[in-house]
């Protein structure tokens, strides 16, 4: 063990030093303790062996100075004078290992080194066991990390809310609605909006209660199509049957979509498409949380939160008497109508670039990004599809195409939907409509413009300077409209 000796008595300094070298240790010695304190600091010993009268720095200011210092440090014995027990306690009390008494009992100060010995190793040893102990706490987190996001994402996927964003302000307060819709379950909600908006996926969002379907809700959360199950079909569908209820029937009988959706949600999608004959069952179902299975005559209770979603206009099939009123009414007590993509247009860049980032997977560098005028492209576009035609486009693109940047000439099939048109000017001439009649509504002079330069920029495949020259505008101007489209 490397002991440093600090006595200002070379006498009984020399005759320590002895001892502890034939002892087998290094002993490195010092007169005062100022030497003593430049020496102790200079490199590491685990013990100091000092006396405590010395010149210019006292053995107690010495382990003063070294108690003070972070992290691990030298064990101090220090030598007092027979009968000076206030100074040992003293000693003790500053931290101090122990004391010896002078003059110095080799005995004793050999006891004393193999208990300091002893107790630095142990002090090593914990060391290295709690190093290792907080590498293995590190890695064992670490690995329980990556296990928790592998069950999320898992989760997220049985959910069918992976890979799923909400950018424009519209679609948050969506979401936030939706999440409030969780917590009481004995609202019916009705989503309505166009097909491919996302009206599955804010019924999800309901059910789940939040958006990666991270939830500790195990309930089910059925989804039955109203429009794919023929008419004489939808009662045993949806309310089950009992042993032998119709011909065909299973002998067991089998539960209902009902049955399978209780304690957790039931979304009828196409609603609108239900039977005439049976909505009124389904009205019951709403009022009375109760039914009957085909065949059976027991009432069977159910709670299951019910959510219907439909892209037909249901007020217009209530006045067409295919739609009962009644039920409308108890079906919208809570009611979204998600808009279409076009007219949510902040939605439409971050789900193009997510939807890129998402289908090119590992091959991390096609399609990083979007060029201005893809963009204006993507922003012009009426998205009749909405979400399910911009997510499809997406992969179509990067299953064609190796880019590194996405270009209008990827896009080039968007351009077949019926949108103000530039091709009337191809001729050359000015374009100059024979006859513009301002609709009553709903028209936007912005949009109006962002659909022409996309057009211009498009017929100039790409060349900005050119749409500019056909558009009778500088290029400056081109840009900074531009600028401002992709910036909504
Ligand atoms: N916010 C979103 N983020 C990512 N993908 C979305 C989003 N909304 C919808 N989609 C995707 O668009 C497609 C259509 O969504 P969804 O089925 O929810 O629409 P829908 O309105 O129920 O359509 P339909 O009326 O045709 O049944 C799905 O592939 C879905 O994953």
């Amino acid at each position: 063990m490397n002991i440093l000796l600090v006595d200002d008595d070379a006498r009984s300094r020399a005759g320590v030093a002895k001892f502890l070298w034939e002892m087998g240790h290094h002993v490195t010695e010092c007169c005062d303790g100022e030497e003593a304190w430049a020496t102790y600091t200079a490199s590491a010993f685990p013990m100091v062996l000092s006396d405590i009268k010395m010149p210019r720095l006292s053995g107690i200011e010495l382990l003063s100075r070294i108690t003070a210092l972070p992290g691990r440090k030298a064990d101090v014995v220090l030598f007092t004078g027979h009968g000076d027990m206030t100074t040992a306690i003293q000693a003790l009390r500053a931290g101090a290992y122990d004391y010896l008494l002078k003059p110095i009992n080799v005995e004793e100060l050999a006891t004393i080194t193999d208990k300091v010995a002893e107790h630095q190793a142990l002090l090593y040893e914990n060391k290295v066991l709690t190093e290792r102990f907080s590498d293995e706490v590190q890695a064992a987190t670490e690995e329980t990390r990556q296990e928790l996001s592998r069950l999320k994402r898992a989760l997220s996927q049985a959910a069918g809310l992976e890979n799923i964003g909400f950018f424009s302000k519209q679609m948050q307060d969506i979401v936030q609605q939706a999440q409030k819709y969780h917590t009481n379950r004995s609202i019916p909600v009705l989503v309505e909006g166009e097909t491919g908006t996302g009206k599955e996926i804010i019924s999800r969002i309901i059910h789940y209660g939040n958006m990666d379907g991270e939830t500790d809700d195990q309930t089910p959360f059925i989804d039955v199509n109203c429009a794919a199950i023929s008419a004489n079909l939808f009662e045993s569908e949806l309310f089950g049957y009992e042993p032998g209820a119709f011909t065909g029937s299973l002998t067991k009988g089998q539960k209902g979509k009902l049955d399978l959706a209780q304690g957790g949600t039931l979304l009828l999608d196409e609603v609108g498409e239900i039977p005439l004959e049976l909505q009124g069952k389904l009205l019951r179902v709403l009022q009375e949380k109760e039914f009957y299975r085909v065949g059976g005559l027991k009432k069977i209770k159910t709670d299951v939160r019910i959510i219907c979603a439909t892209n037909a206009d249901l007020e217009q099939r209530v006045e067409q008497g295919t739609f009962r009123r009644d039920l409308y009414f108890r079906l919208k007590v809570g009611h979204f109508l998600i808009p279409p993509l076009r007219q949510r247009r902040d939605d439409i860049i971050p789900l193009s670039e997510m939807f890129l980032r998402q289908f090119t997977g590992k091959k991390a560098n096609r399609f990083q990004r979007i060029s201005d005028s893809a963009a204006a492209l993507l922003l012009n576009y009426n998205w009749p599809g909405n979400i399910r035609e911009l997510r499809n486009t997406m992969e179509w693109v990067l299953f064609m195409y190796d880019d590194a940047e996405l270009k209008p000439a990827h896009l080039a099939h968007l351009h077949n939907n019926p949108q103000p048109s530039l091709s009337s000017a191809d001729n050359g001439q000015a374009f100059i409509p024979e006859k513009f009649t301002l609709p009553a509504s709903g028209f936007s002079l912005e949009e109006y413009v962002d659909q022409i330069i996309a057009q211009a920029i498009e017929i100039c495949q790409g060349n900005k300077t050119a749409a500019a020259m056909r558009l009778g505008i500088s290029r400056r101007s081109l840009y900074s409209r531009l600028k401002k489209v992709k910036g909504k």
